[in-house]
């Protein structure tokens, strides 16, 4: 979707050198690649380790680093719509003034004949109907315009007039001025305009750290997305002052530490905390002073040029390579283990055989409950109850097996000594996938998919089985079932483990004929609905995505039969 000229590839070069950046261009082309607009190739076989890129956090561009940084700070601004707001000032009101201008310029947010790139939320009535039935439209409801961006574009037309009013900055006419005359149209012209640049920005941009948030970092945002065999880590400390950026002790830490001294001053007795007394406004102004000097000679020494080209890697982004790469191929990043529907939403484009796809079931079994009474009772019960302690059951049972297996694998690497502590990135893992179950518990309709290699997940097996229950093994189900108040019932756990089957001929069956009166959009013959306002790129996006459901339910429907 956010492709980049040929005619472009020398102006952000140049730029990048002025900024005093490393790029290996002895090593590396910027040229067309057959994804869509360029790539980065490798001219030379390059070592795993080797870094392509180093980028001082000051060339990139983010709302933090931009001319209407101190606006958007007073006025609460940050994430995206700061990004946005940065980028338009900069590209429209600022221009050849902007230090990032010849960078940002080469940014585009209209497709080649001049549409502007939206989200499939924003596509025409005939654009949503190709995505119709899809994951994207039942499970993340994606057709749907987000609430979200409206009310950001709203809060930056009214920024952007009273800054006009109160000091004079100029209102990016094309974007922020809206004619009362024809309010209507124009204010979706312009609404669709910023909508436009920041899927834009969402698919070019990088997360650098707590200061600068997302941002655009030239030649780094060149290199295509491999969802299997990325080459590239993208390497920046996170971790800075979300004041001011710096990666070490800065005078907001200091003035933070001071006022946490302070409030301890207030519950130690009297007598103690000779060390907080010593911590008084002289000295936090001292140090101030040093820092501040500290930081004038740095700006000095930087002006003056980074002549032995050694730069402080905490201040730096980079790119680097995580295995070899051999001469003429495409350097390729990732952009995260992401599903088409999450390529599409944010960046525009799909890969065809996803492993990272799953097709949606949820309507579908909604269908077959609306259809029949008999199952009332059942989901009632699992809606409200069983389902969550189906996933509980199931997690621990999970839980139970993976330790096992991690009880064998530590017996036999008992001979060796070098143990592998966890990282904190590891942990934190964790207690994402822990939050994900929580998630995941909230919404039972959400957990009725079959995954890539065609597997229905725990829950849409559980389902299956239940409702293939006969009334008698339904009542056995209890321990002591309540038959007016269903969800009063106390459930018998042994039974629990009989959900989790996958072998179930009776589930299979309602499975196999859920699968096949699954309606998807048809778009692989010639006659693919096409209508008003539907181009080649959502034609050919919706294709990719919703083949690639058919391809899942096939592969479901085999493991079934
Ligand atoms: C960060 S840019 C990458 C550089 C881009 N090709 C350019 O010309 O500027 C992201 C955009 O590149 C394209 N892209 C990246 N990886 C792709 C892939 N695997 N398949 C198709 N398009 C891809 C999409 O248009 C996406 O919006």
């Amino acid at each position: 979707m956010s492709v980049t000229y040929e005619d472009d590839i020398d102006r952000i070069i140049k730029f990048v050198a002025d900024c005093n950046a490393k790029f290996e261009d002895s090593k590396c082309d910027i040229r067309k690649s057959t994804l869509g607009g360029l790539g980065v190739f490798a001219k030379t076989e390059i070592g795993q380790g080797e870094s392509i890129l180093t980028l001082n956090k000051s060339s990139i561009f983010s709302a933090s680093n931009s001319s209407i940084a101190n606006l958007l700070c007073d006025n609460d601004i940050d994430g995206m719509l700061a990004l946005n707001m940065a980028f338009i000032y900069e590209t429209t009101v600022f221009k050849n003034t902007s230090h990032w201008y010849s960078f940002l310029r080469t940014i585009r947010f209209h497709d080649d004949q001049g549409r502007l790139n939206l989200p499939p939320s924003f596509w025409s009535a005939n654009g949503k109907k190709l995505l119709e039935g899809t994951s994207f439209d039942t499970l993340f409801d994606a057709l749907v315009p987000e609430d979200e961006i409206i009310q950001g574009f709203e809060i930056a037309v009214d920024l952007a007039h009273k800054w006009n009013e109160e000091f004079g900055l100029e209102v990016p006419a094309e974007f922020f001025h809206i004619d009362g005359k024809q309010r209507e149209k124009d204010y979706k012209l312009k609404l669709e305009r910023f909508i436009s640049v920041a899927y834009t920005l969402s698919s070019r941009g990088f997360e650098i750290d707590s200061y600068h948030e997302t941002a655009l970092v030239p030649i780094a945002d060149l290199f295509n997305h491999h969802a299997m065999q990325p080459d590239l880590k993208f390497v920046s400390l996170y971790d800075v002052c979300d004041k001011c950026g710096e990666p070490g002790m800065c005078k907001h830490l200091i003035a933070e530490e001071y006022l946490e001294a302070k409030e301890q001053e207030k519950y130690t007795p009297a007598t103690g905390g000779a060390d907080t007394a010593a911590i008084d406004d002289d000295l936090i102004n001292k140090l101030e002073n040093n820092l501040e000097d500290a930081c004038s000679n740095k700006s000095a020494d930087d002006e003056d040029g980074d002549d032995d080209g050694i730069q402080n890697p905490d201040e730096c982004v980079d790119l680097v390579l995580k295995n070899d790469v051999s001469q003429g191929q495409e350097i390729f990043n990732s952009y995260g283990e992401l599903s088409n529907v999450f390529l599409l939403a944010r960046y525009g484009f799909t890969i065809p055989g996803n492993l990272y796809d799953i097709v949606h079931l949820g309507p579908d079994f909604m269908e077959i409950l609306r259809k029949d009474d008999r199952h009332q009772e059942k989901v009632k019960w699992w809606s409200q109850v069983g389902h969550g302690l189906f996933c509980a059951w199931y997690a621990k049972m999970r839980q139970e097996e993976e330790d096992e297996e991690e009880n064998e694998d530590e017996q036999n690497e008992a001979q060796s000594d070098a143990s592998h502590p966890e990282t904190d990135s590891e942990i934190e893992e964790e207690s994402d996938e822990e939050s994900d179950e929580e998630d995941g518990l909230k919404s039972w309709l959400s957990q009725l998919y079959i995954d890539f290699s065609g597997e229905p997940s725990p829950s849409t097996w559980a389902l299956a089985n239940l409702l293939t229950l006969t009334i008698a093994q339904w009542n056995t189900f209890f321990s002591q079932k309540s038959t007016l108040h269903i969800t009063d019932s106390i459930i018998n756990e042994e039974k629990l483990p009989f959900l989790a089957k996958t072998d179930n001929l009776h589930a299979k069956k309602m499975l196999s004929k859920l699968l096949k009166d699954k309606q998807l959009p048809s778009l692989t013959d010639s006659h693919a609905p096409r209508g008003a306002g539907v181009t080649d790129a959502m034609l050919q996006n919706s294709r990719i995505l919703v083949q690639s459901e058919h391809d899942i339910l096939d592969r479901c429907l085999k493991r079934l039969t």
